[in-house]
């Protein structure tokens, strides 16, 4: 089996790579990638006018399975990475169970050995239940493939509980990832706090919540040695703490999702649920703050936070309907149109964050296009105007707050193991 993704702009941030060139794969792997390879014999795949990535990685998705599948499951969950370009997602364990132990880590490797169509990493509670109590079985879930550690979805109010699985995971050097808003000041909380939530009446969630739990955070990572790293930053401060950690060296990484980096607070006038989500939409300032943090280093990585639920539960009214929201088909296309065809970031920039970005993070193989690695790409067509119709959606959870919006920039194709899995939008398997 020999393919051929020719006449490409071959963009690989993490060698630095960015030519006009094909690609030679043979059985599943890169073999060759070059200006211009002959490719005799084997079956070409033309690229013209196209983006060839490595494979995007979104190293915070929630799949919801075991237990919550009316709002995800595997199949339809990695359906939907595959459409919006992904290639290697990490599934978050805030599941029914909760994923705490080895037996549902082996769980979930095997459902999406059997079930998915891209590859699924994944990542174990801190603590039992995610209860912030005691200490999960770190060890035991390593073992049986944990890539991270984490109680994503709630904060872990115990400084001492954080610091021990700070240590506990850097033993086995896996990194923990913190969910950091401070809970006594985000309760019942269900905006931003600003003008837009007085205006509204809202209760909400403070930026310094999110400052404080940030910069505990840090600390322990620095008083520790351990990494850490924080999800979905949305803050202006927490970009600085960030920024100003990584100077003295500390261990830490952040993520930002497409939604903070490029909505306000304003998206929640009209009181449409596809805008709650945790932590909440804010203000330009901290929109500003977070673009500068990816243009800087501050943010090594652009992850969705896929977090969809079931329609029932979105549809109702806005304070008691559930934060999150899909976020693997519009990733790529509110990227490239509010980053990149506006001129705040370079395409090398923008791939460098989707791919070896949280690669290195969750560590193990991916993000990168090199001889002998597994042929995982991604085509993008930079240029492609489309519309979000979320009815179109392979997600079950379909709300989006980019509904109805005109979008320029769209994965194409998508290959992994140098199978085609994904053809203008439609997964093929
Ligand atoms: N982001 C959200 O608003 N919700 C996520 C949890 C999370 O990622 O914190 C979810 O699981 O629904
Ligand atoms: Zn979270």
């Amino acid at each position: 089996m020999k393919l051929l993704i020719k006449g490409g702009r071959i963009i690989n941030p993490a060698l630095n790579m960015d030519i006009a060139g094909d690609i030679l794969i043979t059985d599943g792997c890169i073999a060759e990638i070059g200006q211009k390879i002959d490719g005799a014999g084997a079956e070409i795949f033309d690229a013209t006018g196209y983006i060839v990535a490595p494979g995007l990685v979104d190293m915070h998705v929630h799949l919801r399975e075991p237990g919550l599948e009316a709002k995800e499951d595997i199949y339809s969950g990695t359906r939907a990475a595959a459409a919006g370009g992904f290639t290697t997602i990490a599934c978050m364990p805030n599941t029914k169970p909760v994923v705490d132990s080895s037996i549902a880590v082996s769980g979930i490797i095997q459902r999406a050995q059997n079930e998915g169509v891209v590859r699924v990493r994944a990542i174990g509670a801190l603590s039992k239940g995610q209860e912030g109590k005691e200490l999960a079985e770190i060890g035991d879930m390593v073992a049986a493939g944990a890539v991270a550690l984490s109680d994503d979805g709630h904060y872990v109010s115990s400084a001492r509980l954080f610091q021990a699985g700070l240590l506990y995971a850097n033993m086995f050097d896996k990194v923990v990832i913190s969910h950091a808003e401070e809970e006594s000041l985000v309760e019942d909380g269900h905006m931003h706090e600003g003008a837009i939530s007085a205006m509204l009446g809202m209760r909400s969630r403070p930026a310094v919540a999110e400052d404080i739990a940030v910069m505990r955070d840090v600390m322990l990572a620095e008083y520790t040695g351990a990494r850490l790293h924080i999800a979905h930053v949305s803050s202006a401060n927490a970009v600085e703490f960030i920024r100003q950690a990584k100077k003295r060296g500390v261990k830490v990484t952040a993520e930002a999702t497409p939604h903070h980096l490029t909505l306000t607070d304003e998206a929640v006038i009209g009181f449409d649920t596809a805008t709650k989500v945790n932590p909440p939409l804010r203000s330009a300032d901290h929109v500003q703050a977070l673009i500068q943090g990816l243009n800087d280093g501050t943010i090594d990585a652009i992850a969705t936070d896929h977090a969809p639920h079931a329609a029932e539960e979105k549809d109702m009214e806005y304070i008691y309907a559930p934060s999150g929201f899909a976020g693997l088909e519009t990733s790529v296309g509110v990227i490239l149109t509010s980053l990149y065809h506006t001129g705040q970031c370079t395409l090398p920039q923008i791939l460098e964050k989707m791919t070896i970005g949280p690669a290195r993070i969750l560590g193990g193989e991916a993000g990168v296009l090199q001889p002998g690695a597994a042929a995982d790409i991604t085509l993008i067509d930079p240029d492609r105007e489309w519309v979000v119709d979320e009815t179109t959606f392979y997600t079950k959870g379909k709300k989006t707050p980019f509904s109805g919006q005109k979008l320029k920039g769209k994965a194409v194709a998508v290959f992994v193991a140098g199978e085609l899995i994904m053809k203008n939008g439609e997964v093929l398997k």
